[in-house]
């Protein structure tokens, strides 16, 4: 098993009268990890520490060997790209060129070559194979959030995080694209941590990870 997440005693804090405290979190090549808790609980905070776009204001985060917060900021842009794949609430395409093209973008971004197989075989999984020389906005939501799979794996990540990523979806699209999500994720055996509001897509069996302040 390879460890994949591993957070030891992680504070944070945006003003310095509230505190989040998480408890410490691990998890190997595979792992699935739904975070819950109330609104304004810190969930989306926690994942934005994991992606290395806040800094924790004690404690340590380790992706793949590597402590964040040793990395300088271009550093941990460069290994974000590398290692971890997003996907959020809404999508975040580049608006004027189409599915395929932000894709090869993610690879760019990342500076990592762009594995046009890759790329298909992801596309034509999610169901949009069809719909890649579209814009976004072309894209129904249900295929917008397929697109963003692909496009948070399309560089094999280590881990994938989601910040509620069925929100916007109906009953059938929210079930296909978690199903998805975890699918293509455990194919390509990454880690996959996902924030939700949804009880419609955590099943009685999955993990979860309650953040409570
Ligand atoms: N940039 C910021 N500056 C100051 N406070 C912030 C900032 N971002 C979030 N907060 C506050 O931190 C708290 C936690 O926010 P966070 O988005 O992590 O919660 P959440 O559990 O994801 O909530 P929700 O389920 O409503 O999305 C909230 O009270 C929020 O108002």
């Amino acid at each position: 098993m390879t460890l994949v997440v591993e957070t030891r005693a992680l504070k944070f804090t945006y003003q310095k009268d509230v505190v989040f405290s998480y408890s410490d979190i691990t998890l190997n090549q595979g792992d699935v990890l739904f975070v819950l808790g109330r609104s304004g609980s810190g969930k989306s905070t926690l994942l934005n520490l994991l992606a290395g776009f806040l800094t924790p204001l004690s404690g340590e985060i380790v992706i793949n060997g590597t402590l964040l917060q040793q990395l300088s900021p271009s550093k941990r842009d460069v290994f974000r790209g590398r290692n971890i794949g997003i996907v959020f609430q809404k999508n975040v395409f580049l608006r004027s060129v189409s599915i395929w093209e932000n894709l090869k973008w993610a690879a760019y971004a990342a500076d990592v070559s762009f594995d046009a197989a890759h790329a298909e075989f992801l596309l034509e999984k999610l169901g949009i194979s069809e719909k890649k020389h579209k814009k976004p906005h072309q894209l129904s939501q249900g295929e917008q959030q397929r697109g963003s799979i692909a496009r948070a794996l399309v560089n094999r990540p280590k881990l994938v995080l989601a910040d509620e990523p069925t929100s916007a979806l109906d009953d059938e699209n929210a079930l296909e694209v978690i199903d998805l999500l975890k699918s293509t994720a455990l194919q390509q055996n990454a880690s996959l941590v996902v924030v939700t509001h949804d009880r419609r897509i955590v099943n009685s069996d999955d993990a979860v990870y309650h953040v409570s302040q």
